[in-house]
């Protein structure tokens, strides 16, 4: 029944405005699945390679597509994904590139739920998932690459953690974005949005701090229930390997490793952060131990750079002892079969799991469903603005329809 007719691949749109991958997967009893790749902007060196559209997509053609239709049962994702990797060849996707494989490998798992007459979490996660749901980290004010002139540090995310429901945690979020309007008007820092949403005032991160704290505390106050903030530092960013420095631009300060550590380690104890993903370099994992050595009792380090969804990469981390959770982009190693085998590793090394969306994205959904499929513990998928409603609202759908 899942043995797959047909695929299309086509050049759309996504929220930046760039060309992206859209896959359709069409079974022989008539199941259904589309799916298209996202795309980061401040993406880690060691990513899968995702290659122009008009490429991807002609190369996927040629070497994929021939050798799934036929062929391949969308039921079964781990053959879909390893002959997508044979037909690709390569260590990285750079042949029919990480965009058309991972658009492909989503629309197949799509279209086998839909042959099954399952909602895709229920069909990735089968009848023993757990029946947790994951909180969403909301992204309220970022600069780095996703903003132009905005702080340095790339996202401030509100993490509403004591949120009794999916539905309470992804409006408490919208809230803290609206609080941090009013604060950032009331300071004469009137703002537009960054790729993902979140406010890209020009001001320097001291002072991000502070209105985000203030937000989330207002807000607190108001639903009832705890809710802290974690920042996305994106360090590899700003990280210069010439001088061996952390350059915060718009503060004008340098920070060397050992400074850097011990700045990450103050702003967790002054602001109570729940959640640092990337606060160092993505080569640098005993930088990431000694972090975490000295406050991964009281919060998440997230390797998202250092990681790249890859699970040759997690087990060094998991042997240095560095970090002790993983940012989860599937599109960062190019199916939905290794995205999985990650979450896998890192769960049984007691490491979280963080599904996340990327700064470039679509209407696409699969991310929500991995994310309850996998009992994963967080996702992060900003917290306004339709390709990231598109997800936070897929959630509150799923939770409503599960319990
Ligand atoms: C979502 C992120 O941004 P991008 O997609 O640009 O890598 C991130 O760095 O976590
Ligand atoms: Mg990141």
């Amino acid at each position: 029944m899942t043995l797959i007719t047909d695929i299309r691949l086509r050049r759309i749109l996504d929220s930046r405005g760039n060309p992206t991958v859209e896959a359709d997967v069409v079974t022989e009893s008539g199941g259904f699945g589309r799916a298209a790749a996202p795309s980061g902007a401040s993406t880690g060196e060691y990513e899968a390679v995702e290659r122009p559209p008009t490429e991807a997509i002609a190369a996927a053609r040629e070497h994929a597509v021939p050798r799934l239709v036929g062929e391949a049962y969308a039921g079964n994702q781990r053959e879909v994904d390893s002959i997508l990797r044979a037909a690709d060849g390569t260590d990285d996707f750079s042949e029919i590139g990480a965009n058309s494989a991972v658009a492909i490998s989503m629309a197949a798992a799509k279209a086998g739920a839909d042959v099954l007459g399952a909602p895709l979490f229920q069909h990735l996660g089968g009848t023993f998932r757990g029946e947790n749901f994951p909180t969403p980290l909301g992204n309220v004010v970022g600069g780095g690459e996703h903003a132009a002139d905005a702080t340095d540090i790339q996202e401030f995310l509100a993490a509403p953690v004591g949120a009794p429901s999916v539905e309470d945690a992804v409006f408490a979020n919208a809230a803290v974005h609206a609080e941090v309007a009013d604060l950032l008007e009331e300071r004469g820092h009137p703002s537009g949005k960054g790729d993902e949403g979140a406010w890209a005032p020009s001001i320097d991160d001291s002072e991000a701090f502070e209105i985000v704290d203030e937000a989330v505390s207002t807000v607190q106050d108001d639903v009832g229930f705890n809710i802290g903030f974690g920042l996305d530092v994106a360090a590899a960013e700003m990280y210069d390997a010439d001088s061996e420095t952390y350059e915060y631009e718009s503060a004008g300060v340098s920070r060397d490793t050992e400074e850097q550590i011990e700045y990450i380690a103050e702003l967790v104890d002054e602001y109570d952060l729940v959640y640092v993903e990337d606060p160092l370099d993505e080569d640098d994992y005993d930088a990431f131990a000694e972090l975490t050595d000295e406050v991964g009792d009281q919060t998440l380090i997230c390797g998202d750079d250092l990681f790249v969804t890859n699970t040759d990469r997690l087990v060094d981390g998991i042997d240095r002892g560095a970090a002790n959770s993983i940012l989860i982009k599937p599109n960062q190693i190019g199916t939905l079969s290794d995205a999985f085998d990650a979450i896998e590793l890192a769960t049984q090394n007691g490491y979280d799991s963080v599904i996340s969306h990327r700064s470039g994205e679509t209407e696409d959904t699969t991310i929500a469903h991995l994310a309850v499929a996998t009992d994963a513990p967080f996702i992060k998928t900003g917290a306004v603005g339709g390709e990231r409603t598109a997800k936070l609202n897929e959630l509150i759908r799923i939770a409503d329809d599960a319990t």
